[in-house]
């Protein structure tokens, strides 16, 4: 008998620290050193649901909604259903009273099939087609968020009552964010840019539209931003902007829309960007901004998708195989990979990896955790400490993967997508269940 089997708790004392910036708010270790989240140990998970599996914690999407409402008692706040849209997460959020963004008649479907009051949908899109716009103005969405000329005409033809609608200008704000993710400067696909006019010119269109009801402006400036300087910045050019609209046409816009791109922490040095500080920045560039233009304040939106999800989830994984490269790295392979997380290639994304089906025993090694497909850059974490006996049958779990993962899947090498599995309070249920070959085949006509 060891002291561990005496003192159980020393077992979890034991195991490393798992940081709380990046695992949700309701992980622990338990007596056997197994990782649990929502009251539900990730290898329980594993076995039930097969691996990789999505879990995501229902108590912490909650948290996140109602910390945004508590810093921003005046904002609405409007989750951005990109980072992770299921019928769940459109009530949850929905029932902690943030309204939602939808980009996609898709999006806009399970809102609606979740029991989403339309009039808190927002509608996005810089490619929205005419079916998506008929099926917004059917459904009676609250506001669309005009984002190009054809929408504007498109929009103006389908419509035989008024309909709220905000345009999305381009203040020209470099984030300095990774590349694929800046959208507030002038030179990229969404919105209209502020300068040289052109913003103006959409909106004179716009108010050429009996039917659009023009209510405010909008903007995105990117993601992961780490500065709430930034969004004092675009309040000053957007409240200059909505000033501008009341000196050309008469008219007071009384709401501005400020995007999201909030930044968490994914482990490492990542800053997530501070609430409490946008909040007062916020408030400070609009007292002063209004101020100077004697514009009334707007109300104010903003749309977080990462910062309400992304930690509230964790993507499990089984290990395959362990191979050593003599003179080069420790391969641990996983039976998933950049089907289920795109995020590494696609931004090179940093991740954490942790053991999560027992009490590591020995030294902890740099290893590189690899994924199942044909490509050599399928790699989940590079340069991660694992314990030195990490073993085929292990379960892994990567923190920080409830934002733009389950969204951005794919079935690459006929992989089927992971099921997301919520936890809370001690019980696991499926959201989404797996994607099977025979879903695969399904889709194939016959020979
Ligand atoms: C219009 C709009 N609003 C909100 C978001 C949500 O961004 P994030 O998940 O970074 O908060 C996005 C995505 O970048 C977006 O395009
Ligand atoms: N999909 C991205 C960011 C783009 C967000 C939507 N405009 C991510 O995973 O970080």
């Amino acid at each position: 008998m060891t002291l561990l089997d005496i003192f159980p708790s020393l077992r979890s004392a034991m195991s490393p620290r798992l940081d709380p910036a990046v695992w949700p708010i309701n992980t622990h270790h338990d007596e056997h050193g197994r990782i649990t989240v929502g009251g539900v140990a990730l290898s329980d998970v594993a076995d039930q649901y097969g691996t990789p599996s999505y879990v995501i914690d229902e108590l912490d999407v909650r948290h996140r909604c109602r910390t945004y409402r508590e810093i921003f008692p005046e904002a609405e706040i409007a989750y951005a259903g990109k980072a992770l849209m299921t019928r769940a997460l459109a009530s949850w959020v929905s029932q902690e009273g943030l309204a939602l963004d939808v980009c996609s008649a898709g999006e806009l479907t399970i809102a609606l099939s979740a029991g989403v009051d339309p009039r808190r949908i927002i509608m996005h899109g810089n490619a929205k087609t005419p079916a998506e716009l008929t099926a917004a103005i059917d459904a009676g969405v609250g506001r669309i968020v005009i984002d190009s000329y054809t929408e504007i005409v498109v929009l103006g033809s389908a419509l035989d009552h008024k309909q709220d609608v905000l345009v999305r200008v381009t203040p020209d704000i470099d984030v300095h964010g990774h590349r694929a993710v800046r959208t507030g400067v002038a030179d990229q696909k969404f919105g209209f840019p502020i300068d040289h006019g052109q913003a103006d010119a959409a909106i004179k269109r716009v108010l050429d539209q009996p039917h659009l009801n023009l209510i405010g402006l909008h903007c995105h400036l990117g993601s992961q931003i780490t500065d709430p300087e930034h969004f004092g910045a675009a309040v000053h050019r957007m409240i200059a902007q909505m000033a501008q609209v009341y000196h050309d046409h008469g008219l007071i816009l009384t709401e501005l829309n400020l995007g999201g791109g909030h930044a968490v922490s994914y482990g490492f040095d990542d800053v997530p960007l501070d609430l409490t500080q946008l909040a007062s920045t916020v408030e400070d560039a609009l007292d002063e901004a209004c101020a100077r233009h004697r514009f009334p304040r707007p109300k104010i939106t903003l749309e977080p998708g990462r910062a309400i999800v992304a930690r509230s989830g964790v993507t499990v994984y089984r290990v395959v195989s362990v191979k050593h490269i003599e003179g080069g790295r420790t391969f641990v392979c996983v039976d998933g990979g950049m089907s289920d997380n795109p995020r590494v290639c696609l931004y090179a994304a940093r991740y954490s990896v942790a053991l999560a089906n027992r009490h590591p025993v020995g030294a902890q090694v740099p290893v590189t955790v690899a994924g199942r497909h044909c490509e050599s850059g399928d790699e989940l974490a590079v340069d991660v400490p694992l314990p030195a006996d990490v073993r085929p049958g292990d379960v892994l779990a990567i923190p920080g993967t409830g934002a733009y993962h389950h969204g951005l899947a794919s079935s690459y090498n006929s992989v089927g997508r992971p099921p997301i599995i919520a936890v809370c309070n001690g019980s696991a249920r499926e959201l989404i269940r797996r994607e099977t070959i025979d879903d695969l085949l399904r889709r194939e006509s016959s020979l």
